[in-house]
């Protein structure tokens, strides 16, 4: 099982991840999308975490779709989340969705 990462690893995975917030229990990336936008953003994202087989949970509302990442079996952040974190970011980057 993937180990979880303290507070301080965690603020250091994120000063290379803007826009990403959280600590060694979640992290999480806000961004202003909705409506079809967010559902082929999440679909994107949700390809690529099932080939991870690392998912994160989605909240979409008006205005607004948040990711939210942790690793359910260790109850934190592990190395895991981050990748996933990264390669949301990427995903975003490529749409040209600001973040
Ligand atoms: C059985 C399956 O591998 C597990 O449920 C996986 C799936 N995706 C997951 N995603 C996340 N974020 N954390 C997990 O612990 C996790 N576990």
């Amino acid at each position: 099982m993937p180990t979880r990462l303290d507070n301080s690893a965690v603020s250091t995975a994120l000063e290379a991840l803007p826009g990403w917030i959280g600590d060694a229990d979640r992290i999480r990336l806000e961004i202003l999308v909705d409506g079809d936008e967010s559902t082929a953003i999440v679909d994107e994202v949700m390809r690529e975490a099932d080939a991870m087989d690392h998912h994160p949970v989605v909240e979409s509302g008006p205005g607004t779709t948040i990711f939210t990442v942790w690793t359910h079996s260790a109850g934190g952040v592990t190395e895991l989340d981050v990748e996933l974190a990264r390669k949301i970011s990427a995903i975003l980057r490529s749409a040209g969705i600001a973040f």
